[in-house]
């Protein structure tokens, strides 16, 4: 547990509270809430993948509104540059020309949470400025270097359209820690509160429910930093986090086998050093999520597919079948593997 048990029992209250508040507002979305709050925990950024219009905006924002602070939102589009997003020239009143703070900066060095909807209809360009954002949680405008101690970026993209949309690079999706899928709710009975209740078609007033600062910003990186120091992973855990990746990286070698793909050619590199800190430090916000002190195999479990899916990478023959192949190759990594015993 954290060095002051007070101050832990009083953080694990509050996360309790944020979720099932989370999950009052936002319908059959449970997994992701869960993973998006230990994301949160672990000071990790954040990709949500999935259908159209299934309230992946809606949950980012009430996520925004339980931790709080100022908070910068930017739509993708096919013309933004990176300059828009530090500032923004206009002419005034008077017709006069001024510039702006734009949305990385009109917040100051406290903002909280950077908000990039449909982040894959901007061009590499723009991504590779969120990619400094995100690794150095720092920007240089200006001539001088704005730094956001308290950056958590929250980024959506849609995957039903590919027209006018810039895949992120490799080194893009590396850091985040993250890609969590939102899909339509699996319950009969969401999807039709969904469409009836009129709870639901108010956005606004949907995200005005959430307690605003149950998660108080500033404290999270203190917390976190408690969180990563105090709970403990045992060699026999490492070791399992170890054969989990290295499963992924050279399946063949790893006893792997999955119906109707060339095991020498499925997979392409493999996971990354920051990767596997990813997993760890996402597996330790687990175990803490859960009041434990130490990481048990079923909390990689939990968090090792979202971490794994955006840097898994195919070969050219099997990528445009990933969204079968990738799951198919976690569940046969986690089927393979032996879990030690606790
Ligand atoms: N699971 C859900 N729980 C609560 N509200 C939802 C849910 N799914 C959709 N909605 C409602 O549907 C509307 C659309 O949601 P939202 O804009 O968040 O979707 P989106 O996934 O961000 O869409 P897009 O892919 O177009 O960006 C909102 O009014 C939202 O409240």
């Amino acid at each position: 547990m954290l060095q002051d048990p007070k101050a832990s029992a009083d953080w694990l209250s509050r996360l309790r509270d944020a979720e099932a508040q989370l999950n009052g507002a936002i319908l059959g979305q449970s997994r992701a809430i869960r993973l998006i709050l230990l994301s949160v925990l672990a000071r990790g950024h954040v990709l949500l993948a999935g259908d159209v219009g299934t309230g992946k905006t809606t949950l980012l924002r009430a996520v925004a509104r339980a931790i709080g602070g100022p908070y910068a939102r930017v739509e993708g589009t096919v013309d933004l540059l990176p300059t828009d997003l530090i500032y923004d020239a206009h002419l005034d009143a008077d017709g006069k020309p001024r510039i702006e703070p734009g949305p990385a900066l009109s917040k100051g060095e406290d903002l909280s949470i950077f908000f990039f909807n449909e982040i894959n209809r901007a061009r590499p360009q723009v991504h590779a400025m969120l990619l400094r954002m995100m690794a150095e949680r720092s920007l240089t405008a200006f001539r001088r270097e704005y730094r956001f101690p308290h950056l958590q970026v929250f980024a959506d993209r849609n995957q039903i359209e590919r027209d006018e949309t810039f895949e992120l690079p490799a080194a893009a999706r590396d850091r985040f820690a993250m890609e969590i899928a939102v899909t339509v709710p699996a319950e009969r009975d969401d999807r039709i509160a969904l469409a009836f209740d009129t709870r639901f078609h108010d956005t606004d007033a949907l995200i005005d429910t959430i307690t605003p600062g149950l998660l108080p910003y500033h404290g999270l990186n203190a917390l976190a930093v408690q969180i990563q120091d105090s709970v403990h992973a045992s060699p026999v855990l490492q070791r399992y986090v170890f054969d989990l990746c290295e499963a992924l990286r050279d399946p063949i070698r790893a006893g792997l086998a999955i119906e109707g793909a060339d095991m020498v050619r499925l997979v392409r590199g493999g996971v990354s050093p920051r990767g596997m800190q990813a997993l760890v430090r996402l597996a330790r916000a687990a175990a803490w999520a859960e009041g434990r002190d130490a990481v048990l195999p079923q909390d990689v479990r939990e968090v090792f597919g979202p971490v794994m899916v955006h840097r898994t990478f195919l070969g050219s023959a099997y990528e445009a079948r990933r969204e079968v192949l990738v799951p198919a190759l976690m569940r046969a990594a986690f089927d393979t593997i032996p879990v030690p015993a606790e």
